[in-house]
């Protein structure tokens, strides 16, 4: 039997949506219009196009976009002095700096120096120990995309075996928080997990997120289990570029009961999720009601 392909292209599409009813009626109401910066360091291909998505859609759900394009040698100082003016700017309530950065830069203190209120990636020390110690924090997006897709299927989450394979800042560790305050039973594992298809096979959700081009086959997937595929890799195939997630799909999709493919499963959800923070950041810094339905 073939899983339920989960559509994270039409559910982002939704998320935007909502978004864009809050944003307007908080124009009508309020007089206010939420407003997002986005830092990009460099010429990273990838970046410039995830950070000119970023401005489209955040024109399109109504919000101020302002973006800021440094040259690649841009230097520590220059790049805090911008932070610090983005957050004394009351028409800024969120902020983001693309990743990854210049190595030259020190992610951490780049991260950290931005106001955890604005900080609608969810990165900043005291945004991960607020989630970690389940408190209203600024979620990361990818992980809060999965978990909107995951409550969306499943309704409650509570008891389920979740198994997160990969251990980042960005979606592994926040992610397994999120489950685990949704009462999942929940493991991290990661490359070094022993028996790592053992332990994928105990999962009803298995999220992977481990950066290996469909590393996860489909007999290491429990009959009827929910795969979120976070991963998106570029590689060759046939002489031709494709993007593949961590998970084999073809196979995976025969034993799964739902899925997310790659592309249009979880990476659109980034981008929406990114668009919910700012509005919960923009509610949250005027003491509003926070929308229901778009933070964890
Ligand atoms: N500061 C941040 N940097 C990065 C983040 C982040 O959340 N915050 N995440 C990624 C990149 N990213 C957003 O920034 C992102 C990645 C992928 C997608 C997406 O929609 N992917 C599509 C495929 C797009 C393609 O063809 O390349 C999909 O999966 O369908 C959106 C945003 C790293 N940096």
């Amino acid at each position: 039997m073939s899983a339920k392909i989960i559509d994270g292209k039409a559910f982002a599409a939704r998320v935007r949506a909502e978004v864009a009813t809050h944003v307007a009626r908080l124009q009508e109401t309020q007089g206010l219009t939420p407003g997002l910066a986005v830092v990009l360091v460099g010429e990273d291909p990838a970046s410039q196009v995830y950070v000119k998505n970023k401005g489209i859609q955040t024109r399109e759900v109504g919000m101020n976009s302002y973006e800021h394009k440094l040259s690649a040698d841009t230097s520590e100082a220059d790049l805090l002095a911008l932070i610090a003016r983005l957050n004394a700017d009351p028409a800024v309530h969120g902020i983001l700096v693309q990743l990854p950065l210049p190595k030259h830069l020190d992610a951490d203190l780049v991260i950290n120096a931005i106001d955890p209120a604005k900080d609608v990636d969810g990165f900043h020390i005291s945004n991960v120990g607020l989630l970690g110690t389940g408190q209203k924090a600024m979620v990361p997006c990818t992980p809060l995309g999965c978990l909107m897709m995951l409550r969306d299927h499943h309704g409650s989450l509570a008891g389920l075996t979740a198994v997160v394979v990969g251990r980042s800042n960005i979606v592994g560790k926040p992610m397994a928080q999120l489950l685990l305050a949704d009462s999942c039973t929940v493991t991290i594992a990661h490359s070094r997990t022993k028996d790592l298809a053992e332990v994928c096979r105990r999962a009803d959700i298995l999220v992977a997120a481990v950066g290996r081009p469909e590393m996860i086959p489909g007999d290491w997937v429990k009959p009827g289990a929910t795969v979120i595929d976070v991963g998106i890799n570029r590689i060759e195939r046939d002489g031709k570029g494709k993007l593949v997630g961590d998970v084999h799909f073809d196979s995976a999709v025969q034993v799964a009961g739902a899925i997310t493919p790659v592309p249009g499963g979880v990476g659109p959800m980034t981008i929406a999720c990114l668009l919910a923070n700012t509005l919960t950041a923009c509610c949250r810094a005027h003491g509003l009601a926070e929308p229901e339905g778009l933070t964890a």
